[in-house]
């Protein structure tokens, strides 16, 4: 079992959160998937405790002065994955499932952004990033762009690139180069991004399933 889910299934030592003069602690929530950042928002000791009781997020309002089951009425639940706080225990990290599409303040899907064209790929996981370049490419394509190339060239090209670097994995694993290993699988990782950008097909889609298979 992964640390995360222990943390949320053993209960978190709720006594250890520390709390600030108002009696709040702030919570930074994420996808669970490739760790966008979804919202921050403010917990008081019930909210985190129905948190931690209901698997779903409950935040403190401070505007409304009362908690917030977030999602009650749009339908955007947050499923709780994990729950984690920072070494002096004053703020929470949340990795939340969304159900029901976005459920996030804004419900805005787009948490990545361009400047002076160039795409600003989330603070996720290095492939989420990655996707996110192959994409904007594809979406925005530029002259001397080996992806775009790519793109260009259709299925046939793209997947001749996926045996050969596959092909090449399989080589560098016979002769044991734990360098041309590392090297190959990032040329195979990649292609493979650039083969899901191709057919539309979302990253998220595939963690997905590989959190499906997750025992
Ligand atoms: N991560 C990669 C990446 N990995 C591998 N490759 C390219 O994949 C190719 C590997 O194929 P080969 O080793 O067979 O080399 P090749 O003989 O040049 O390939 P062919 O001409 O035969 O197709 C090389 O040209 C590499 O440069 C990559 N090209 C781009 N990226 C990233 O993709 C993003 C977009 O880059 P551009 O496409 O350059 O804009 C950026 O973030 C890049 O860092």
């Amino acid at each position: 079992m992964s640390v995360d889910r222990e943390i949320i299934n053993q209960a978190i030592p709720i006594e250890k959160i520390r709390y600030d003069d108002r009696g709040l602690v702030p919570a930074i929530v994420q996808d669970y998937l490739d760790g966008t950042i979804l919202m921050m928002a403010w917990m008081n000791r019930e909210s985190l405790q129905k948190t931690l009781e209901t698997k779903e997020t409950w935040f403190w309002s401070r505007s409304r002065a009362e908690l917030w089951h977030k999602g009650a009425t749009s339908g955007h639940i947050q499923k709780v994955r994990s729950l984690r706080y920072d070494c002096d225990s004053d703020a929470l990290l949340i990795s939340v499932e969304q159900i029901g599409d976005v459920a996030c303040h804004t419900g805005e899907r787009s948490c990545f952004h361009r400047v002076d064209g160039q795409v600003v790929p989330p603070p996720a996981d290095t492939l989420s990033q990655l996707f996110a370049v192959i994409c904007d490419r594809r979406d925005y394509p530029t002259e001397d762009s080996y992806t775009c190339k790519l793109l260009n060239s259709g299925d046939n090209k793209i997947l001749k690139k996926l045996g050969e670097e596959t092909a090449e994995v399989v080589m560098a694993c016979k002769d044991d180069d734990s360098s041309a290993i590392a090297s190959e699988v990032a040329d195979l990782l990649y292609h493979t991004l650039v083969a899901l950008a191709h057919h539309k097909v979302e990253l998220k889609d595939v963690y997905r399933k590989l959190q499906e298979r997750r025992r």
